[in-house]
């Protein structure tokens, strides 16, 4: 596979490691100071994928700059919802291939459905009250992270009385962590909590790589939910 990285700091490195060790071809990279190559014969030509991982306010237009040239994209980067509906309604209306994961690492997307299935049951128990905790890097841009949206929609779609604007979600920035999130359900009796503590940024790259196999000759907006349906219970 001919990969594209779209954005070359944290993730587009390790990423970059780990699409070679699974035999794959880095064709362009493209970073802030050298945005002319979305119009080199490499990125235009030979690219598969467009693995994206940049900020949250140039995500939307590196989108944009990739459906404009037909060109698939994989992207992590966070804090972009507001263009949800833009992008789902070009995967739609022109046939682009568009694949997002707030949190790529499978262990991460165990988590997310171990989050509902306890949703699920707190539904009833209403004595308990749900938060979310989550602890990034300082250099962290978005707050709350990805991860902790993604966590609060399982759990809102799955506990009656939970909505966004009573859900607590407290973010903290903190050295070097990788991302660490927890999810607590306190009673006046016990505290029940259930924790993802990334140790390296590994499962993230090796998730987009998956999801960038995983692409190929599809159309649409995709997520982990298809990637994982078969293997997920
Ligand atoms: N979904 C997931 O599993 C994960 C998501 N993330 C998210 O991915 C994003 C990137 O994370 P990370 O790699 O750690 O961040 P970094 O800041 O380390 O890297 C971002 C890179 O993008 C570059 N950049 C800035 N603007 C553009 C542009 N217009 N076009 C191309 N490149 C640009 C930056 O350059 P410069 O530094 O010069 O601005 C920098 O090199 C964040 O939103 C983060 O939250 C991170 C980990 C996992
Ligand atoms: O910025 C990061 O580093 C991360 N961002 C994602 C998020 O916002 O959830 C995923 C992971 O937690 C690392």
């Amino acid at each position: 596979m001919n990969i594209a990285l779209v954005g070359y700091g944290k993730m587009g490195h390790e990423i970059e490691k780990i699409a070679r060790e699974r035999k794959h071809n880095i064709v362009s990279i493209i970073d802030i100071d050298n945005q002319e190559d979305f119009d080199s014969n490499d990125f235009l030509h030979h690219t598969d994928v467009a693995i994206e991982f940049t900020r949250p306010e140039t995500a939307f237009p590196n989108y944009m700059k990739c459906f404009e040239r037909n060109i698939p994209v994989v992207t992590g980067t966070t804090g972009w919802l507001q263009h949800l509906e833009k992008i789902k309604k070009e995967c739609q209306e022109n046939k682009q291939t568009f694949f997002y994961a707030s949190n790529y690492s499978i262990g991460v997307n165990l988590f997310f459905a171990l989050s509902k299935f306890l949703a699920k049951m707190m539904n009833n128990f209403s004595q308990y009250d749900v938060s979310i905790e989550e602890v990034h890097h300082v250099h962290k841009l978005d707050s709350p992270s990805g991860t902790a949206i993604t966590l609060s929609e399982g759990i809102i779609e799955n506990i009656n009385r939970k909505t966004f604007s009573n859900l607590s979600i407290r973010s903290k920035r903190e050295d070097e962590v990788p991302g660490i999130h927890t999810v607590i359900y306190r009673s006046e009796a016990d505290i029940i909590s259930i924790r993802h503590n990334a140790n390296n940024r590994k499962g993230f790259a090796l998730g987009a790589i998956l999801a960038a196999e995983y692409i190929q000759k599809k159309t649409g907006f995709l997520t982990m939910n298809d990637l994982l349906k078969p293997i997920l219970i």
